[in-house]
């Protein structure tokens, strides 16, 4: 499968982000996302030295889960903590290259004034290449229309987070048009009604929230769910997809980071952390279609 990248600058014909996740959604029969958080600490010792160390434990673990997998989600703040940009930027050159058909989210949860804004798309769509960026809504419409402005390119806006603090803002009962109702309900509303004009939006739901995971599916129909929240932070993936599901049994990105990356630590078994990786992967993207 070729795929054909453009930017803002070209006019080149490109496949969409919701049309590549639907292509590995199918091809993979996977609904989970590989979250690339590399913490460099929790390596194997024998790559912890070396000066490319990021680069060859994604590497490693992307060749390990490809084909289990619909999206890769690398987290930013790993590798600009230790100014490892270089490092992303050969990680999403190497899957474009090597998996032209798994979508890559860049996750960095992006909020500014517009002109800072165009910056910011920028550096996700120009520099990193990503098919999809998570932004946050707290700063309202003019933050988010200059990813919008990038069309064949997925927005993903928090709505539910997986955190618990997430409930300090998004539970607050808000008076919008159609009466009364939590804000996170507010913001899939918004974005499906209003911001999704191109068709390109999805919203992060925790998987720690079911029952507010059910809810916004009721609100936003078929659109792309970002589900973190399942592994290391305990969500049921029964409940999840239960939840989550379109009523054709898809519409997911179930996101699992470091229940995958570092599965070796978690499982004294003689393997190696890129097989214990594949080993957890499969067997999340086999209890998630369990439940479809
Ligand atoms: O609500 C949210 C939004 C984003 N995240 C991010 O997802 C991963 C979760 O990592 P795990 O190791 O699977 O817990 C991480 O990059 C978060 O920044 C989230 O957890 N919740």
């Amino acid at each position: 499968m070729c795929i054909i990248r453009s930017c803002a600058v070209t006019t080149v014909t490109a496949v969409s982000f919701i049309d590549k996740l639907s292509s590995a959604w199918d091809v993979n029969n996977s609904q989970l996302c590989v979250g690339l958080d590399p913490d460099v600490a929790k390596f194997p010792l024998h790559l912890q030295n070396q000066p490319d160390a990021i680069f060859s434990f994604c590497k490693a673990i992307i060749d390990a889960t490809a084909d289990t997998a619909c999206a890769f989600k690398p987290q930013i703040a790993y590798f600009a903590a230790l100014r490892a940009e270089d490092q992303l930027e050969a990680i999403c050159a190497y899957i474009h290259e090597k998996y032209p058909a798994i979508p890559i989210i860049l996750d960095a949860k992006r909020g500014d004034i517009g002109a800072t804004a165009e910056q910011y798309a920028r550096e996700a769509f120009e520099r990193y290449n990503a098919d999809a960026v998570t932004v946050n809504p707290y700063m309202g419409f003019d933050s988010v229309a200059p990813y919008l402005e990038w069309k064949d390119r997925g927005v993903i806006v928090l709505c539910r987070t997986s955190n618990p603090g997430g409930s300090d803002l998004q539970f607050l009962t808000v008076d919008a048009e159609g009466g009364n109702k939590p804000l996170y309900q507010h913001v899939a509303k918004l974005v499906a009604d209003k911001w999704n004009t191109n068709g390109q939006c999805g919203l992060v739901v925790g998987a720690t929230f079911p029952h507010e995971l059910a809810q916004v599916r009721s609100i936003i129909g078929e659109m792309p769910l970002l589900i973190p929240g399942i592994g290391a932070q305990g969500g049921d993936v029964e409940a999840t997809v239960h939840a989550g599901k379109t009523a054709q049994g898809t519409g997911m990105m179930i996101s699992s980071s470091r229940a995958i990356l570092y599965a070796k630590v978690n499982d004294a078994a003689g393997e190696d952390f890129a097989s214990a990786a594949r080993r957890v992967a499969l067997e999340t993207r086999d209890t998630i279609n369990q439940f479809r």
